[in-house]
């Protein structure tokens, strides 16, 4: 944690919408005037593509999954936000998948990285989302540099829905090949995913009001008007909880650190919810 480099993370699996999160956060910065550096999980990948398929075709599911910490550069996120913490800069790349079209126009590859490389200079914070913004393990302890953790938690058949869905429009897969990576990670989904979200500040679970019993059927992603956000915050002493459920419509306490909102308050809630914790941190940048 650093008063002077604050650092946000949003974490969370592939297809559970931390990249939307993601832009709700950049739209944020925008009208707050915050310079941010914006890092996606991605750029930690081990492999490109190609080599994956290699380790894939060799049975080597364990290393060849993106959810195992093995296959991510763990080790230079966790450098990437010391030296951030410490320095306000760090060494950075990205991942080309196939939406990316800045990219490939600019002559990258799909399924390659970009070369690592310093951030901008001069950012006022460093904000993260990806698979692994909240790993304690063994070897690594992201969580300690990390002032504002969220995580980004759809109940898992709209996950996999989500994660179908854009896999098939967007990046050019099967169905049966996205069922195929959703099974062969799992190992990986249970040990390395799942225990972030113990770690995080706030959890941000989007719940469906729709019959998603089969997800590998499903062809649509059940809509904002279809679904329930549960927010579940691990401190509740600052949050003012009357004062949001006065702001957000249809909104209610579940348990007492647990609000309840329709699905198509999840911007509003969120900024709602975040802005006051991001202007605290930009505040706490004067007496560092
Ligand atoms: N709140 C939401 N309501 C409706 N659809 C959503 C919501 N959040 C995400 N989605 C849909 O789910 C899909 C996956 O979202 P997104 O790309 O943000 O996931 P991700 O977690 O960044 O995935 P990855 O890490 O694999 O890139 C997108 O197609 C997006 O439109
Ligand atoms: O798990 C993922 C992201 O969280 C993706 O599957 C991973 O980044 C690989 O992307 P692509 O399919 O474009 O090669």
């Amino acid at each position: 944690m650093s008063k002077r480099h604050p650092i946000i993370a949003v974490t969370g699996s592939s297809g559970a919408g931390t990249s939307t999160t993601g832009q709700i956060f950049a739209r944020l910065f925008a009208r707050e005037g915050i310079n941010a550096a914006m890092v996606s999980g991605d750029s930690f990948h081990r492999y490109t593509r190609e080599q994956m398929a290699r380790l894939a075709a060799k049975g080597q599911f364990g290393e060849r999954n993106h959810f195992a910490l093995a296959a991510n550069h763990i080790d230079r996120l966790e450098a990437l936000m010391y030296d951030y913490s410490h320095t306000g800069n760090g060494r950075c790349r990205q991942y080309v998948h196939d939406e990316d079209h800045d990219l490939i126009a600019a002559g990258h590859k799909p399924g390659t990285f970009t070369p690592w490389s310093s951030l901008p200079a001069d950012t006022d914070v460093l904000f993260y989302e990806g698979l692994h913004g909240g790993v304690v393990s063994e070897n690594f302890n992201l969580v300690q540099y990390v002032d504002l953790l969220i995580g980004v938690v759809p109940i898992v058949n709209l996950e996999w829905i989500q994660k179908i869905n854009r896999d098939t429009n967007k990046r050019g897969y099967s169905p049966e090949a996205v069922v195929e990576t959703i099974i062969n990670r799992m190992d990986d989904y249970v040990k390395d995913i799942v225990p972030q979200f113990s770690h995080t500040h706030i959890n941000f679970q989007r719940v469906p009001l729709v019959d998603t019993s089969n997800p590998f059927i499903a062809r649509d992603v059940p809509s904002e008007d279809e679904s329930m956000i549960v927010i579940h915050f691990r401190e509740v002493t600052d949050v003012d909880f009357s004062w949001l459920l006065q702001a957000i419509p249809q909104s209610r306490l579940s348990r007492h650190d647990t609000l309840v909102i329709p699905g198509t308050k999840m911007p509003l809630a969120m900024d709602l919810i975040v802005r006051p914790m991001v202007q605290r941190l930009m505040a706490g940048k004067a007496f560092a």
